[in-house]
């Protein structure tokens, strides 16, 4: 194994993000031998903290993946903690000392990796100072890890990135979409480009239509505050489903290296048509959950939520569709939705075959079922193909089959949660599953009309139900292009009785 030596700097050791990803992440990485001796956490925020008890709330936020307690409590001794405001200049003098004491008492070769889990306008000031207060000394490697949100239009996003790369390079700085470390969405790449029976058929000729479907059961739980400044379209839209898209839409890189990926993810995301406002009007939709209830459960509506206004007109739900001005992709839409308070949990992406020319065994009626691939991104994992076949018996029924390879993610007990895979590519360099400067800048050229449309014409929001899939015109929205939605939300329904097939 080959052990990483480096000081991680995390600011925001006492928020939520730290507590339930990065410190069991980091934990994971422990196990595996990928940290042993060589590292130290130095974790900071305002909270009068000491080390003890920042290793208390390290060490429970690791209790599920306690198995040895003496490798717990020897992970745990790794981290410091430093109360530090981030505006305050004299705290990174501190910060610096300590860094330089942990870096002679554990050997980190003057590797430095700094996770900023807090909110991004402060990221600026942190990193300015990681410059001033000559924290970065360029002994070794020395990375920056963002989170998400980055920027909430094109404008802020420059002004942020024009303040990072002031004084990281770019091929330093590691911009985190989880949904970039999830299996799954490694697995489309290889879907693609390991499989000559879907490469070969890629393109506008044989798929009629792909829709990628991030549907959450969950309400906006405590995250009202955050949300209202956000909704649907910037939470899931702007980073996550355009990040897929891409990766779906994209040519094949001529090796498989993070720099080729990049282009062509970006090449494609140039090639999305950017809309007029009139036509995002058109092509998009956002609605908002209301009271619902699902197995005598009974949920609020989006209103009612804590620290959400009464009359917010905040978007739990965006749907809509990108079209794609490039040879390949020419006249198919990517049509795309997203929600909270959806039936259920599921991310998944419906590719859909064109029909046969010709129907040989319904007199040409057309009613053949299109061919589907389906990936599954979770909460299970996996893909099918439906096909057609003869229905057994007499006669000559076709009907349609499915090949379905699919599994629980929850099974594989050794596949690494999206942010330790994310933690080790940074660790190591490889940026093919961040998100670049490129691809989140046109991200936000394309969202920013659509958001700009709303705004200027606010007409009644589509509502739903809580619990269910949608509004009725995230439905109509494909009706009127002569297409339905490849997941119906019948099949949750039937799946559980609860409706005849
Ligand atoms: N939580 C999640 O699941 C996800 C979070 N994110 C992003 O990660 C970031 C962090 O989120 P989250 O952990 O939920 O947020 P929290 O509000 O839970 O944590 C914010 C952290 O910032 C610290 N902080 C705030 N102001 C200062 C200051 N002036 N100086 C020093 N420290 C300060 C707080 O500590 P203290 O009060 O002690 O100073 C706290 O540790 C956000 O950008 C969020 O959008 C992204 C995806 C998912
Ligand atoms: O980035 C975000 O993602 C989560 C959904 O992530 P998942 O890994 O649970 O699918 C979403 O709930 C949140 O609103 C958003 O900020």
């Amino acid at each position: 194994m080959n052990e990483k030596a480096v000081l991680f700097t995390i600011f925001g050791a006492t928020g939520d993000l730290a507590k339930r990803k990065l410190y069991p992440s980091l934990f994971r990485l422990y196990k595996k031998g990928e940290l042993a001796e060589h590292f130290a956490v130095i974790g900071t925020a305002r909270r009068p903290w000491t080390n003890e008890f920042l290793r208390e709330v390290v060490t429970s936020s690791i209790q599920d993946l306690i198995e040895d307690e003496s490798q717990a409590e020897n992970f745990a001794s790794h981290f410091y903690y430093q109360s530090h405001d981030v505006e305050d200049t004299s705290h990174y003098v501190t910060l610096k000392n300590l860094g330089e004491e942990l870096k002679a008492k554990y050997n980190t070769l003057g590797n430095q990796l700094f996770y900023l889990a807090m909110a991004p306008q402060f990221f600026g000031t942190i990193v300015g100072h990681l410059r001033s207060e000559e924290i970065l000394t360029g002994e070794g490697f020395e990375r920056l890890i963002i989170e998400k949100p980055f920027g909430s239009d094109y404008e802020s996003a420059k002004k942020l990135n024009d303040e990072l790369s002031c004084v990281f390079d770019e091929e330093n700085i590691f911009r985190i979409d989880h949904y970039l470390g999830k299996e799954m969405i490694q697995n489309v790449t290889a879907v693609r480009f390991a499989n000559h029976i879907f490469e070969s058929i890629w393109n506008n000729k044989y798929i009629d239509n792909v829709q990628i479907t991030f549907a959450e059961s969950i309400g906006v739980e405590d995250r009202g505050g955050y949300y209202e400044t956000s909704g649907a379209l910037k939470d899931m839209v702007q980073n996550h489903i355009l990040q897929v898209l891409s990766l779906l839409a994209m040519e094949p890189p001529t090796t498989f290296s993070d720099e080729e990926i990049r282009n062509e993810k970006v090449k494609a995301l140039k090639a999305i048509r950017k809309y007029t406002e009139e036509e995002a009007l058109d092509s998009f939709i956002a609605g908002q959950y209301v009271a619902g209830s699902i197995d005598g459960e009974e949920f609020v509506g989006y209103l009612e939520e804590p620290n959400v206004a009464k009359n917010s007109r905040t978007e739990t739900f965006a749907c809509g569709k990108f079209m794609i001005d490039n040879f390949r992709w020419s006249g198919v839409p990517f049509y795309v939705r997203t929600g909270k308070r959806m039936v259920e949990k599921g991310t998944r992406i419906n590719v859909v075959f064109k029909q046969m020319p010709v129907d040989l065994f319904n007199n040409n009626q057309n009613t053949l079922a299109p061919n589907i691939l389906t990936i599954y991104i979770q909460p299970t994992e996996g893909f099918s193909l439906s096909v057609n076949g003869k229905e057994i018996g007499q006669g000559f029924t076709i009907e349609p089959i499915k090949l379905s390879y699919r599994h629980n993610s929850a099974f594989l007990g050794n596949s690494p949660e999206a942010y330790e895979k994310l933690i080790l590519d940074a660790l190591n360099g490889e940026r093919t599953n961040f998100s670049d400067w490129g691809e989140v800048a046109r991200s936000w050229e394309l969202i920013d009309v659509i958001r700009s449309a709303w705004d200027k014409n606010p007409k009644e929001l589509a509502t739903y139900k809580a619990r269910t899939m949608g509004p009725k015109e995230s439905y109509e929205l494909l009706e009127k292009d002569g297409r339905s939605w490849a997941w119906k939300p019948e099949e949750w329904y039937i799946e559980r009785g609860m409706l005849e097939e």
